[in-house]
């Protein structure tokens, strides 16, 4: 079987001799959202970002399903990897808008891995991609608010935008660093729920760190629990016992 995501033997580290992702195999398939928890340090990010090569994998491959075609992330160079890193889309927990630019033009920017330099440097967007800009807004809940400034929304408002970004790249995967972490526990809800339902929407797996226990058990389909660069729980949330609880995190006072 072909998944959309397949992890083989991811390690990394930043110093040499001190590993950060010691071993990971992972392989991510249909539409459901996977929450990947872990306490502070533990390589949540850095996993996140080995997969859409923010940060350079040290070993290991990362298999993704673009399009029928299945390539090792991992080992992707120059134009190839620009080329096929678009297919991923990233919601970060800082949101990353332009603040000076209108929702509708930070949209839009999810097409620009598509366009030449030339229609990219004069920001020239075909209608149909400007067509689909206003869809992913409508569908985000923002659809009143194409010709606002990025600066003058919420929280909430922002990290849609940067959903609605993420989309319009037509990802094969959807990817979220902390995409709550910076949201009163309402807004953190909504966000989690548009995560898992675009994902359904657009048929694509959606992989979520987050610190949340308790978002991450009521809303995610799969919980992975990381500790010490490693995998120790990856199963149903039903199944996150308090022992696997403490395995991962450590202690049992905060239980
Ligand atoms: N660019 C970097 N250079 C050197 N070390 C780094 C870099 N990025 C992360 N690290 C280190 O790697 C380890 C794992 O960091 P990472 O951010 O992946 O953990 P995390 O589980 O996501 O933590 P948190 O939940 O606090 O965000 C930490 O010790 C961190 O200091």
């Amino acid at each position: 079987m072909s998944y959309a995501l397949e992890i083989d033997g991811l390690m990394k580290e930043y110093k040499p001799g001190h590993p950060i992702l010691k071993g990971i195999n992972l392989s991510i398939d249909g539409t459901g959202l996977t929450a990947i928890i872990g306490p502070s340090g533990t390589g949540k990010s850095t996993l996140i970002r080995c997969i859409n090569r923010l940060v350079d994998p040290s070993q290991g491959a990362i298999w993704l399903n673009a399009g029928g075609k299945r390539v090792d992330l991992a080992s992707l160079r120059g134009g190839a990897l620009r080329a096929t890193r678009r297919r991923i889309g990233m919601v970060f927990q800082e949101y990353n808008l332009v603040e000076r630019l209108t929702v509708m033009e930070n949209v839009l920017c999810g097409r620009l891995g598509y366009m030449n330099a030339f229609a990219a440097w004069r920001r020239k967007f075909a209608q149909k991609d400007i067509d689909y800009a206003f869809q992913l807004l409508d569908t985000v809940g923002l659809g009143s608010f194409a010709n606002q400034r990025a600066d003058a929304l919420s929280g909430g408002q922002r990290q849609r935008v940067g959903i609605a970004r993420a989309l319009m790249q037509q990802p094969e995967v959807l990817l979220a660093d902390e995409p709550t972490s910076s949201l009163d526990p309402k807004t953190s809800f909504e966000i989690i729920s548009l995560l898992r339902e675009q994902g359904r929407a657009h048929k694509i797996p959606v992989i979520v760190n987050i610190h949340d226990v308790e978002l991450a058990k009521r809303y995610a389909d799969r919980i992975i629990g990381m500790s010490g660069g490693h995998v120790v729980y990856d199963g149903a949330p039903q199944g996150l016992s308090d022992d696997f609880l403490k395995q991962i995190y450590g202690g049992e006072d905060w239980l």
